[in-house]
Order: structure tokens, then C-alpha cells, then sequence
């Protein structure tokens, strides 16, 4: 079974508290965000492995760390998982960027994909998929079927906040993936929105309806 891990730092939980705020507007809900993708990419990439490197300071040579694993790419589930990208990519500048796009019918609550765009070197490449709702865990579950059906291999899902039917489904369906979340809450309503969430998180960055 792929790891599961509420990433629940101070800073994390105290961020997360303003954009649950029904009050917060679009832009604050975007900036945030952002940050929040940041911090987390700050913890998700802690077992990254490293190799010795010998490097000349102004001093003299030493033996030191450098990053020797895979590249990276990020994946967006569209719309809302684009909102956590640029914070991603502040710490893992040079990773690629994949898209999928990927609605929910509104009445069956099942996934609809209309897009997909990734580097042609996705199955060489540690991929995480980024989308700030877990909710029945149908969006992230295709995702990761379309990316096993292009070759990726290294799956991690970086998600805001988790409903507990989300995790046990995609765990079932994808037992490989290790999923990183900064909030698992209570339950889903007969909506399919997460209890008590943050509503509909791609309307609420794009300040659609
Ligand atoms: O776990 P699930 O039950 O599949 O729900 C989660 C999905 O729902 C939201 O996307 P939405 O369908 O609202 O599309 P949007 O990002 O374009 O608004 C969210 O960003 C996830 O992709
Ligand atoms: O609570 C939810 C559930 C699915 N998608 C969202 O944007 N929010
Ligand atoms: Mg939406």
C-alpha cells in the first residue's frame, strides 16, 4: 500500500484555515494556495534521494549533496489542481509541467477526462499529480489510469483536502500511489462536496460559479 500522509505543519494548517473561509475572496484564495503548494512541496520532496558531489569552495574541495534522482513532472488535474503549480515550481523549478483535463458530471459525480498533454518522458519521470480536492477520489483514480496508460510509473498525488471515501478508493484502485494531503476531513454531503472543505475549489480560483 502507497503511503498516506496528512502534511499538517503549523504554517500549513493556519493557511489552509483562511481559504476554508467562506468570506475569502478570489484573490487571497489564489495566493494562498499557492503558498500552501509550496510549503507542501517543501514535504514532499524530503525523501528525494542524493548523491555525493565534489565541489570547490573558496576554501577547498569537499565531498557534498546533490540531487541524483529522477526528474520530475507535475500534473494538474484542470481546472483547480493549475491553482497549485506555480508553488510547486518555485521549489522544483525544473520539473516539467503535464495537464489533464478533468470535470465531474454534476449529477452522477463521475469524471469526464477532455484532456491530456504530458512530457513525452512521463514514464522516466517522479510525477506528482496535484488537485486540491479529493473528494470521491473518481478524478484522481482516471488520472492515474491515464498516466499508467502512458507509460508513468511514479505516482504521488498532492492533494488540499481529503474526504476519507477518496483516500480508501483511490488506495483500492491504485495501491502504488502514495498520497500527501494537508487536511483529511469528515465525510462528503449528498452534493459530493467534502465536509467541511472549502466548497468548490476551481470556482473559487477562477471566481467562476
Ligand atoms: O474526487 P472527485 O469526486 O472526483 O472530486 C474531485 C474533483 O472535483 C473538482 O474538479 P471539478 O470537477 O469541479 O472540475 P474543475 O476543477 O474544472 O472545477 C476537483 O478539483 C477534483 O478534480
Ligand atoms: O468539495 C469538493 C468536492 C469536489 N470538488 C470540489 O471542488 N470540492
Ligand atoms: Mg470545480
Amino acid at each position: 500500500m502507497g503511503k498516506f500522509q496528512v502534511l499538517d505543519h503549523p504554517l500549513i494548517q493556519h493557511k489552509l484555515t483562511i481559504i476554508r473561509d467562506k468570506n475569502c475572496g478570489t484573490k487571497v484564495f489564489r495566493e494562498v494556495v499557492n503558498e500552501i503548494s509550496e510549503l507542501m512541496a517543501y514535504e514532499v520532496s524530503r525523501d528525494m534521494p542524493l548523491e555525493d558531489v565534489k565541489v570547490e569552495t573558496p576554501i577547498g574541495w569537499t565531498t557534498k549533496k546533490t540531487l541524483s534522482g529522477k526528474k520530475v513532472a507535475i500534473v494538474p488535474i484542470l481546472r483547480a489542481g493549475l491553482g497549485m503549480v506555480d508553488g510547486m515550481l518555485e521549489l522544483i523549478p525544473a520539473a516539467k509541467v503535464g495537464h489533464i483535463g478533468m470535470y465531474r458530471d454534476e449529477e452522477t459525480l463521475k469524471p469526464v477526462e477532455y484532456f491530456v498533454k504530458l512530457p513525452s518522458d512521463i514514464s522516466e519521470r517522479q510525477i506528482f499529480v496535484v488537485d486540491p480536492m479529493l473528494a470521491t477520489g473518481g478524478s484522481a483514480i482516471m488520472a492515474m489510469d491515464a498516466l499508467k496508460k502512458r507509460g508513468a510509473k511514479d505516482l504521488r498525488l498532492v492533494c488540499l483536502v481529503a474526504a476519507p471515501q477518496g483516500v480508501k478508493a483511490l488506495q483500492e484502485a491504485h495501491p502504488d500511489v502514495d498520497i500527501y494531503t494537508a487536511a483529511l476531513d469528515e465525510k462528503l454531503n449528498e452534493d459530493g462536496y467534502i465536509v467541511p472543505g472549502l466548497g468548490d475549489a476551481g470556482d473559487r480560483l477562477f471566481g467562476t460559479k
